[in-house]
């Protein structure tokens, strides 16, 4: 089922959308289904944060979408790139879609390159294929790319192999190799996860310079909300194969509607924002062939009921632009409002306008 998408014009086609598309995975006689139907869409020049614990098909629908996992992955559903289906590209125009149009980066950048090239015939090749530059002209390029993604001394390093290099400075050419191609959008899969917490900092810090300068678009793939919400516009969060809710980055911090986001927003002890009673996710995201019945999220929701285990939720209008897939969706808004009305009590705009010592004393009296 398709839904409106939140800031779409409609008139050009979406950058990239992906419509009722599933997959699942050759298992012995039969097939294990991993992602359930999912709709996304992504404006160009747009970033959108793709969230949710590990194992609930954040990278699986990206790779299968760009046909990256072989034939095991079998995929249904459509995947559009300016409005055009993917199933009807060739291998060699996929082959210019990913790379090329579509600049891809990964969690582990030293294993994503390759370990007996230079990075600067790894560059090279990336150029070669995706802009057709060879000799001198790529050779600027790839130093210009470096410099680019802020790597020092560039003619050097383009000499060396990523075993030279550190994590940091290898997910910076892989952001260079991405770049080559002169993408549209760059699908990011946790790229800062296995780096430590300062490179962290800096490599999203290069990818939203890069942005503001390219206007290219984003998927940044993260099970950290405090990643996604310090990048992206808009984010779905995806449980157990499903996108359970989307929103405007802001929104769906502001006013998380699905329980299973309010766990995730309640793991940022240090997010900004209105202050929201949030009850920390326990237990672990089903195995994907031992799903629970009805709602996969109900066995470790705080707020299920006996009806949630009946049938699937499908994602419902939670406002503007906002939709969650939460079977309790009308009772919850409303008793989070009347949570958040109570909190808003405390600063009530009457003692808010009273001088500090008797606002401190009618918060007190009103206690
Ligand atoms: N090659 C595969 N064969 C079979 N099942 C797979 C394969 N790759 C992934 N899966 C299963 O698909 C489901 C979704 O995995 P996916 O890697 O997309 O999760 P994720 O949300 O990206 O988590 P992570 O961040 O840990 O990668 C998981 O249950 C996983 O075990």
């Amino acid at each position: 089922m398709l839904h409106p998408v939140p800031g779409s014009t409609g008139a050009a086609p979406p950058l990239l959308s992906l419509e009722d598309f599933t997959v699942a995975f050759a298992q012995g006689a039969g097939r294990t289904r991993v992602v359930h139907g999912i709709d996304l869409t992504l404006q160009r020049g747009e970033a959108l944060g793709i969230v949710g614990e590990s194992g609930c098909g954040k990278s699986v629908t990206w790779l299968a979408a760009l046909r990256l996992l072989g034939k095991r992955a079998v995929t249904t559903g459509r995947v559009l790139l300016n409005g055009r289906d993917l199933s009807g590209f060739s291998e060699r125009e996929l082959a210019d879609v990913r790379g090329g149009r579509i600049g891809l980066i990964f969690q582990d950048p030293t294993s994503c390159l390759n370990p007996i090239l230079r990075i600067g015939t790894q560059i090279g090749e990336a150029l070669r294929l995706h802009r057709g530059l060879t000799g001198k002209a790529a050779e600027r390029e790839a130093l210009r790319l470096l410099d680019r993604v802020g790597i020092a001394d560039a003619p050097r390093r383009l000499r060396q192999h990523a075993h030279e290099l550190s994590g940091g400075m290898n997910q910076r050419v892989m952001i260079a190799i991405a770049l080559a191609g002169e993408p549209d959008v760059l699908v990011a899969d946790e790229p800062t996860t296995a780096l430590d917490a300062t490179i962290q900092a800096q490599i999203l810090d290069l990818i939203r310079d890069i942005r503001r300068d390219t206007g290219m678009g984003l998927v940044l793939i993260s099970h950290d909300l405090g990643v996604i919400a310090d990048l992206c516009d808009r984010v779905a969060v995806m449980y157990a194969g499903r996108v359970v809710e989307t929103a405007a980055t802001q929104d769906l911090l502001g006013s998380p509607r699905h329980p299973y986001t309010r766990g995730l927003l309640a793991a940022l002890p240090s997010l900004e924002g209105p202050r929201v009673r949030l009850t920390p996710v326990g237990g672990t995201v089903p195995s994907p062939d031992a799903m629970p019945p009805g709602c996969a999220f109900a066995p470790r929701c705080a707020y299920a009921e006996a009806h949630c285990g009946n049938g699937i939720p499908v994602l419902q209008p939670a406002g503007t632009g906002h939709l969650s897939a939460c079977r309790r969706l009308d009772a919850l808004m409303g008793e989070w409002q009347r949570q958040a009305a109570r909190e808003a009590g405390r600063h009530d705009p009457v003692v808010q306008d009273l001088d500090w010592p008797n606002r401190d004393r009618q918060r007190e009296l009103s206690a």
